[in-house]
């Protein structure tokens, strides 16, 4: 019986394979949701949103195309998404991406975490989840900082397993060892038995 996350892993999978590859990022895809409060199988989920790194002019990431691309569609400016996002009784909204939200980012634009966090401001409850298919490699930034920083500003997040090998493989596509990158980052996390 498989996890009920994983089609929405699969749908940011193949927005991340719509990603130009880079040595320089990661390819990684995301979908913003809004899900009925106690629906087990998701029946109601209705998606708001999708981004893959690049998408949009820029040296953009997959979560920030996410919110620009709605951002877009209710005209507001980017920083101001959190404002147009559906408040609705009973259902929250769910973010799923392949990889770990950034907590920092080498280019010193601002971190998908932040963004993230902006969308719970001025009383809104903004994004209550995120799940994600692999904490973000160290070949950037070293040891993550994206859950421990979704975690300080009060946002749920949670890692779903099995993916992992398929995730890593369209992210590392650009880069120049990308094999030996994969096994090394698979090597990374500690295997445990449900992941195997
Ligand atoms: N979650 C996530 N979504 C993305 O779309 C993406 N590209 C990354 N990548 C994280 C990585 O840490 C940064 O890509 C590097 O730190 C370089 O930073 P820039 O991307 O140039 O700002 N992470
Ligand atoms: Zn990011």
């Amino acid at each position: 019986k498989t996890s009920p996350h994983i089609p929405y892993l699969k749908q940011c999978l193949s927005l991340a394979e719509q990603s130009p590859p880079r040595p320089t990022n990661f390819r990684v895809g995301a979908v913003l949701l809004s899900r009925k409060d106690n629906d087990p199988t998701f029946t109601d989920d209705r998606i708001l949103s999708t981004g893959y790194t690049m998408e949009l002019a820029g040296n953009t990431h997959a979560e920030q195309c996410c919110f620009s691309n709605y951002a877009a569609v209710h005209k507001v400016p980017d920083d101001q998404v959190g404002e147009v996002l559906p408040v609705e009784p009973g259902r929250k909204l769910i973010m799923y991406v392949t990889m770990e939200p950034c907590g920092k980012r080498l280019s010193g634009n601002a971190p998908c975490v932040q963004r993230i966090t902006q969308t719970t401001e001025g009383g809104r409850e903004g994004i209550h989840k995120v799940y994600f298919g692999v904490k973000e490699p160290g070949t950037f930034v070293g040891e993550s900082e994206g859950c421990r920083m979704l975690t300080e500003a009060g946002i749920e997040w949670e890692h779903v397993g099995g993916l992992e090998r398929d995730i890593l493989t369209v992210a590392f596509a650009g880069h120049e060892n990308a094999a030996e990158e994969v096994t090394t980052a698979l090597g990374e996390r500690e295997t445990n038995v449900d992941d195997i």
